[in-house]
């Protein structure tokens, strides 16, 4: 017999009304119903044209959207409308990565005050968030004298690196991520995402992992979520959907933005293992 894992996170018929100002005007729905689980160590991708609701979801989830229907449950326990004391507790196991590294790391702090800030105001003693700070950056491939400088002494790549750093230092169960690597040219992408998979395999972190992008859903993903219009069309394994999608949609996505075929994406992955392999016998990625 096979344990059935239970999910980390559960949306359950999730709705979202914005409200919108002015006289007897009504809120806008975003979100319709959405049920969608997550489980430990699993990455699911998000999907769906601009405007369907993917990052209200993503925000749902991070206590940044009011649910006005439904519940989100993690661990089993509904987190749908948390105080302000209960969710900052909560961000100890659920983290967010955004799009932009740019203006998501503040300018005017050392990468290490970035870093350490997070453990300081938990309690955590100075010199063990030191030591913390360091593995950190090893993590993400970083050398450590990042430390002492500032987000921008940086490049794109790099800066996301960071931002993936600060996400981690309380070892998260689920890290939404949302565009994480829109922002970035292809080659730095590629490696960037390969991070986001080898940091999953080391500790086991779950990833909503929002993107427009269906390459890079495929790449990551072990199931994906489509959505339209504020509702899930299609949800299944991520090779199933993004190759014999059953809702029309989904084909029209495709049709969209052609996934390479499964052979070149092989290649693809295999070119980038070798390039990764290769920088790392050279010494910290440069970006
Ligand atoms: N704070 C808000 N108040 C009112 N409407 C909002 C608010 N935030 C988002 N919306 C609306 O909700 C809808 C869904 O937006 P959302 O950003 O979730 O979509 P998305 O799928 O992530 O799009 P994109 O890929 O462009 O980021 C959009 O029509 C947007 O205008």
């Amino acid at each position: 017999m096979t344990a059935v894992q239970e999910p980390l996170l559960v949306a359950d018929r999730v709705v979202v009304d914005y409200p919108v100002k002015g006289w007897r005007q009504q809120p806008i729905r975003v979100l319709r119903g959405v049920s969608l689980d997550i489980g430990p160590g699993e990455t699911v991708g998000l999907v769906g044209e601009s405007g369907s609701g993917k990052t209200t979801l993503g925000r749902a989830i991070l206590g940044l959207a009011p649910v006005t229907g439904g519940e989100i449950r993690f661990q089993d326990r509904d987190i749908s409308r948390l105080g302000k004391r209960e969710r900052r507790a909560l961000s100890k196991d659920i983290q967010v990565v955004f799009q932009d590294p740019y203006s998501s790391l503040n300018p005017a702090k050392t990468v290490e005050d970035i870093l350490t800030e997070p453990l300081l105001v938990t309690g955590t003693a100075r010199a063990e968030a030191g030591r913390r700070v360091r593995s950190l950056l090893d993590a993400v491939h970083l050398p450590v004298d990042a430390g002492q400088r500032l987000p921008r002494e940086f490049s794109g790549g790099q800066r996301q690196r960071i931002a993936i750093a600060r996400a981690l230092t309380r070892d998260p169960k689920l890290i939404v991520c949302d565009e994480p690597v829109s922002a970035l040219d292809l080659s730095t992408q590629s490696r960037v995402l390969d991070l986001f998979i080898e940091i999953q395999q080391r500790t086991g972190v779950a990833y909503l992992f929002i993107t427009h992008d269906l390459s890079v859903v495929r790449h990551v993903s072990h199931r994906v979520a489509v959505m339209y219009r504020g509702e899930l069309v299609e949800t299944g394994d991520a090779t199933r959907v993004t190759t014999t999608p059953e809702h029309a949609y989904t084909r029209r996505l495709l049709l969209a933005a052609p996934v390479p075929h499964p052979r070149r994406q092989a290649e693809r992955r295999a070119e980038r293992h070798r390039f990764l392999a290769a920088q790392a016998a050279a010494g910290p990625a440069g970006s």
